[in-house]
Parts: structure tokens; sequence; C-alpha cells
């Protein structure tokens, strides 16, 4: 049994070792060693994780037993959804696909995103519906490292990227007050709900898990896009789903 403090330690640990900024991938594209086709290729199948999160986060959200936690859980979604049309994650996700140079039609469509981007997106919303609501809090906890890896990709890529812009790359703004704040709900509750080895040795996996979903995710751009360049049938490939006059 280990104690809060301990606890908190171990998932920290598990972040230290496992989290995506670590992935290959990441260290490219924020040390501006991809071309712009292969961060095209992030923004498109990323987009799929953004659309997702609001539809995972419901479906905690419907599993929560008292309104106080609810009222807590639903400003995800809010925050991703917006109020209005025009406002929230996914439509500034969506101006970053733009600045880029896709059409908006094309990856609200998700027709070409890789099949392991699906696959991995759908485990955690699967998983999220599935296993306790400890574990499914717990597998959110990767936000307690997102601060950091936000910092180092938007400095990063304004830096080395002369096709991006500080307006394309706003959705991480609001993401940098966001995260903390639903890293440190979610912490709490882990730390004051996982009371047995077997229900910490839960939550410690679900953190595990989450460090996969995100991994795998680059893993298969990584193949597609970068080496050996394995673009599997369909998927995206350079030159479709751009805006006219966006260019190579
Ligand atoms: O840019 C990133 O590297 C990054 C990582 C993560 C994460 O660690 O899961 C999230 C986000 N961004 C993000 O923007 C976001 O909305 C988000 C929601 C969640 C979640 O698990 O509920 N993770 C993340």
């Amino acid at each position: 049994m280990l104690s809060p403090a301990e606890l908190e330690a171990a998932l920290r640990d598990i972040g230290a070792r496992r989290y995506h900024n670590l992935h290959p991938f990441h260290r490219l594209l924020h040390d501006g060693k991809l071309d712009k086709d292969q961060v095209r290729a992030w923004a498109l199948n990323r987009y799929y994780y953004q659309a997702m999160i609001p539809v995972k986060d419901a479906t905690l959200l419907a599993r929560l037993p008292d309104a106080a936690l609810r009222r807590i859980w639903r400003q995800r979604i809010v925050d991703h959804d917006g109020d209005h049309e025009g406002d929230g994650g996914i439509e500034r996700w969506l101006k970053l696909a733009e600045g880029v140079g896709f059409d908006r039609d094309y990856v609200l469509s998700t027709q070409g995103i890789l099949a392991a981007t699906r696959f991995s997106v759908e485990a955690y919303v699967h998983f999220v519906g599935e296993r306790s609501l400890l574990e499914a809090i717990a597998s959110s906890l990767t936000e307690m490292f997102s601060p950091t890896i936000i910092s180092e990709r938007v400095a990063g890529m304004l830096k080395n990227y002369d096709f991006i812009t500080r307006e394309t790359l706003a959705y991480f703004d609001k993401r940098l007050t966001q995260a903390p704040r639903d890293a440190d709900f979610a912490l709490d509750y882990v730390v004051r709900h996982a009371v047995t080895p077997e229900q910490q040795a839960q939550a410690l996996d679900a953190l595990r898990f989450k460090c996969s979903v995100l991994w795998t995710q680059l893993d298969a751009l990584y193949a597609a896009y970068v080496a050996p360049g394995m673009i599997p049938p369909d998927a995206w490939r350079p030159g479709e789903g751009l805006r006219a006059g966006a260019g190579a």
C-alpha cells in the first residue's frame, strides 16, 4: 500500500518514462525536422483525438453518480465543444489543420486518418466506458504532463517552421490553463479513491494504458510518414484534402 505522496510519485514516474513527449516523432516535430506534409499528417490525425475527447468525457460523465462531480467534469466537454458554433477546442484544432493547408470538410470527414489512430482513440473511449470509475478518471492523468510538452511544442514549432504562426497554434493557449485544472482534480480524486493496493495498481495501469494510447498514435504516424514511409491504403497522401491554393 502506497501513501498518497508515494502514489502520486509513482504516477509521475510513469509519465517521466512513458509520456509521448519522449516519442521520436515528437522530437522531430518540435525540433523542426519534419517537412510540411509530415506536420500536416500529424495535424490531420490528431484531429480525431480532439474530436473524440468530448465523446470520451460524455461517456465518463454519464457514469458519475453525483451532481457535484458531474458539474466539474462537464466543463471538459464545454472546453472542447464550446458554447456555440465557432467556439471550443475542436474548432481551434480545425483552425490549426486549416492553418497548415487542409480543407475543413476533409478534416471533419476523418477519411484520411490512419487506422491505428482510430483504433487507439477508440480504445481510450472504450476503456473509459468499461473500466471502473477510478480507472477511467486515472486514465486522464496524462494531462499532468501536457503543459510541459505544449510549451515545448509551441516554442519549437514557432521557431522552426516558417509556415506555422501563433494564430495557427492558438489551440494550445487555452490548454495551458485547462489541463492543470483538470489534472489537479483528477489526481486528487485518484489519490482519495485508490485506497487498496489493488486500486492503486489499477490506477497506475490505467495511466500506463493511456500513455500507450498516445504513444501508438505516434508510432503509426512515424511508420507511415517518416520511416519507412509505408502509407496504408486510403490513408492521407501528400497533396490530398488541401484547400485550393494551400500549396506544397
Ligand atoms: O498536446 C498534447 O500533447 C496533449 C496531450 C493530452 C494528454 O496527455 O492526454 C491531451 C491534450 N493534449 C489535449 O489537448 C486534450 O484536450 C486532452 C484531453 C485529455 C484527456 O485524456 O482527457 N488529454 C489531452
